[in-house]
């Protein structure tokens, strides 16, 4: 036997329910070839690594995630019938009931399966799920980032197998009520931020505000915004890990015109907030003529905003008793009328499980359109993750190494680091942080802004 996997589990007989547990786990450990060891340099995540968040994320975080959902969709099946018909409480039931067997799917490490139920993205989901090599199909073997981003497209297809529920988004309650407390803090941002001149300085304030901003997605903590970081964000400079911003208004300020900025979006809420005011601020500081947002197609990382979330942050603006977040839905919309703003149609690539080194070959349209931009910024740790190919590089190696070739134009990732990857950092910070805690890299306290420019040739510029 391999001596990195577990060594054969002594079955003795024992009545005490936590060694009953740790005798389980070790079988399951056993049995599902489990690596004691972390992820070694260059070896991609998954959660096959013991001492991993992927381990952990499909051993308890995403059995509970589930369980909870389904528990949500059991208390609110009055308000689910009445948004989405009287049909909807056989459908939730067979709903419930698919929900529950994902789970055991995950739980007992079964084979992935293919997608039966007609969407645009089915044939390229399962011909992405055919390519899999035979040993990384499973949700302990898998790259973590295609069990992951599967995870997400299986509640997705158990929506859509029932016509009541197909429209219905099963998150939108978590991300609506996110927003309502954080709207005091979004009126003292824009009170601050009123009018501010064009200056390297407040670009990078507003583009640190957009990457601290990620702090608070849903899909690992409900913490939410964290008030104290736009109040005091000059403090928070030294938990920036790299910080390339001046990189970014250099590129931006020599880009040629047309100038396009292309934003990535992660989360729904106040990360879109922040986003819509980076991008305001692009368009008014005259950075670029246009900023284009892409956004989810379909629910994804619970969190993660699609276009109703983004139409629903304006209606919601535009209606607050703040008078601060009514004129800012109204310049907003405004952007969208004279097409500052794009809200571009929704591509299926985004929540596909392909990293982005792959977007040239799957989906070469999409990478044009974002070849026309001067600059494309990603926002989160998943789009992150994307960006590395869930790799596990050196931490030294730099940021533009690291995307394997994907330079469609100047990448800019705007990141919380919450997840165990990493890159474009001092090994000394790195060898600090760990021996003050192992497990910094996931609890969402460093963030980098990092960008990888692409040197242009005037004959590259398409108009
Ligand atoms: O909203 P974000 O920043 O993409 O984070 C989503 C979370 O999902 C994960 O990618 C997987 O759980 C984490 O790494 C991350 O914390």
């Amino acid at each position: 036997m391999n001596s990195q996997h577990s060594s054969r589990t002594d079955v003795t007989n024992t009545t005490n329910p936590a060694a009953i547990e740790q005798l389980k786990e070790q079988r399951f450990n056993e049995k599902n070839l489990i690596i004691y060891n972390p992820p070694g340099v260059n070896d991609e995540l998954s959660a096959r690594f013991l001492r991993s968040l992927a381990f952990s994320t499909f051993k308890r975080r995403s059995p509970a995630f589930l369980r909870d959902l389904i528990i949500f969709l059991q208390d609110r099946e009055p308000e689910i019938i009445e948004q989405c018909g009287d049909y909807a409480h056989f459908d939730l039931k067979r709903t419930i009931w698919s929900l529950e067997l994902l789970r055991e799917e995950i739980i007992n490490n079964k084979e992935f399966q293919l997608f039966r139920v007609k969407a645009p993205d089915t044939d390229s989901w399962n011909t992405f799920l055919k390519g899999l090599g035979e040993d990384r199909r499973q949700w302990f073997s898998a790259v973590w980032l295609h069990a992951d981003c599967y995870l997400y497209r299986r509640i997705w297809s158990i929506f859509q197998r029932s016509e009541s529920l197909a429209k219905y988004d099963y998150f939108g309650d978590q991300k609506t009520s996110a927003v309502t407390n954080v709207a005091p803090l979004m009126r003292d941002i824009l009170v601050s931020t009123k009018g501010i001149a064009r200056s390297e300085e407040n670009f990078q304030y507003l583009l640190k505000l957009s990457a601290w901003a990620n702090h608070g997605d849903l899909s690992i903590t409900r913490r939410g915004a964290h008030d104290k970081i736009y109040k005091q964000m000059a403090k928070y400079d030294i938990d920036l890990l790299a910080d390339q911003s001046s990189d970014v208004w250099k590129d931006l300020t020599e880009a040629s015109a047309p100038v396009y900025v292309d934003i990535v979006c992660d989360n729904a809420g106040f990360e879109l907030f922040a986003d819509l005011l980076l991008g305001e601020y692009i368009i008014e500081a005259g950075l670029a003529s246009r900023v284009r947002f892409h956004v989810k197609a379909i629910p994804w990382f619970i969190s993660d905003c699609t276009q109703r979330d983004f139409d629903w942050l304006l209606k919601f603006f535009r209606k607050h008793e703040f008078p601060e977040l009514n004129s800012f839905s109204k310049r907003i919309r405004g952007y969208i009328r004279d097409r500052s703003f794009i809200l571009c149609d929704k591509s299926y690539f985004w929540t596909s499980g392909h990293d982005f080194s792959q977007m040239k070959r799957v989906q070469p349209c999409l990478y044009v359109y974002i070849s026309q931009a001067a600059l494309v910024i990603f926002k989160g740790d998943l789009n992150y993750r994307k960006l590395l190919g869930d790799i596990n590089y050196k931490p030294i190696t730099q940021f533009s190494d690291c995307l394997r070739g994907f330079q469609p134009t100047s990448v800019c990732a705007l990141r919380v680091i919450k997840s165990d990857i990493y890159c474009g950092l001092p090994i000394c910070t790195v060898e600090k942080l760990t021996e003050q805690n192992p497990e910094w890299m996931i609890t969402g306290d460093k963030a980098v802004v990092q960008v990888a420019i692409k040197h242009r040739l005037s004959s590259d510029i398409i108009v």
